[in-house]
């Protein structure tokens, strides 16, 4: 029997072997299904940086034909202690049949976005089609973000922004490595 707080229908996955199958349309995000973990370096020209971060990213599946996304990040000190949460965000991968992918993304800062991209190899390049803010939310007004499988199984994570009057200026760059 099921546990009082999971849902009737087939829980989401990041087990390609186990569990539902993973879609058809999914099969250009394959490589990316799983929890990755790793770290990397956050800088802007409007902050007191750099800084060093770690980040934990899940995408999992349900048999459906997209990708739930969830990337957790916290800011480190110089000897790799945890100082404090950093970035938080929620969403979902949606391959296309003629090969693009969109992602929309959910900010715990009050920002969503719309992104749409490829899928080259193990290469897959995005970009803001449309960013919404909450009346509170901080001035960000453009993405760029790839994420890169290396032949060691690092997953390479690059992001530019345009935001708080600044042109579009690399913010965060990360390598992860897969836990599960
Ligand atoms: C791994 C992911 C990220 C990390 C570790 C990170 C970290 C940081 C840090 C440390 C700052 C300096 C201010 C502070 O200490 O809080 C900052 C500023 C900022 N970040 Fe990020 N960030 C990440 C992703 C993002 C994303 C996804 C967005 C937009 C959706 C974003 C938008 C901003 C903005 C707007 C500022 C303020 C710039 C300013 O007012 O000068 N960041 N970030």
């Amino acid at each position: 029997m099921s546990s009082p707080d999971s849902a009737p229908v087939p829980a989401p996955t990041t087990d390609l072997r186990s569990g539902p199958p993973l879609h058809e349309a999914c099969r250009p995000l394959s490589a990316l299904v799983g929890v990755w973990r790793g770290s990397g370096e956050v800088d802007y020209p409007t902050i007191d940086g750099p800084y060093r971060f770690g980040q934990q990213l899940t995408l999992a599946h349900d048999g459906r034909p997209f990708l739930r996304h969830e990337a957790r990040a916290w800011l480190l000190d110089a000897d790799g202690a945890v100082l404090r949460p950093a970035a938080w965000e929620l969403g979902w991968w949606r391959p296309q049949p003629d090969g693009t992918v969109e992602l929309l993304l959910s900010h715990s800062t009050g920002i969503q976005e719309l992104f749409s991209g490829t899928t080259t190899g193990q290469r897959w390049e995005l970009a803001t089609d449309s960013v919404v803010r909450t009346a509170t939310a901080k001035d960000v007004q453009a993405a760029r973000r790839s994420y890169a499988l290396g032949p060691d199984d690092v997953l390479e994570l690059t992001e530019h922004r345009a935001m708080v009057g600044v042109a579009m200026t690399q913010h965060v760059t990360a390598r992860l490595h897969r836990v599960r």
